[in-house]
């Protein structure tokens, strides 16, 4: 079976795929009367022009490494943002596009002060908690249409702790 090592999430290892969310180092203005950093405009959203934001709460089953990826999925139509209400890590995986399918996957594992935002299309793993409680509020298109494929590797993959 093919294998994946899962890395830890970084903004420039992720930026093809997407955003990471994270108040870290120095924020970008101080609100509130210097009592709150604000790290600003962190994601690029995206809804298409028929639809809307949403926000929902996920509330997942806590998967073990090492863990069977069988199946990737993306949004033709919207981004998709998870954002852990918890500060447990949370394994992340992103695919290559190569036109009719996708390919060469990769696996991080979040810092647990981190959150993600896929931009539009691109090909993932479903939100996956390394741990309970698997609770996550979750941005994405409110639309009607499906805004969903998913493709079922014929050969999965076993993703394995990080070294
Ligand atoms: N299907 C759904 O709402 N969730 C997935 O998109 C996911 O990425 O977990
Ligand atoms: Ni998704």
């Amino acid at each position: 079976m093919q294998t994946l090592t899962p890395s830890p999430l970084t903004q420039a290892a992720f930026a093809p795929f997407g955003d990471v969310l994270e108040g870290a180092g120095t924020p970008d203005k101080l609100i509130n009367q210097g009592l709150c950093g604000r790290f600003h405009d962190r994601a690029r959203l995206d809804f298409g022009p028929d639809g809307r934001a949403g926000i929902s709460i996920f509330d997942a089953q806590p998967r073990a490494l090492p863990y069977l990826l069988d199946m990737v999925e993306r949004h033709p139509d919207g981004s998709q943002a998870f954002i852990p209400m918890h500060e447990q890590p949370f394994l992340v995986i992103v695919a290559h596009d190569l036109g009719d399918a996708p390919a060469n996957p990769l696996a991080f594992i979040t810092n647990g002060a981190q959150g993600i935002n896929f931009h539009r299309n691109i090909w993932h793993g479903v939100l996956t908690p390394l741990a309970s409680p698997g609770r996550f509020a979750v941005i994405d298109r409110i639309g009607d249409t499906p805004n969903l494929q998913e493709y079922w590797f014929t050969a999965p993959w076993q993703v394995h702790h990080p070294v």
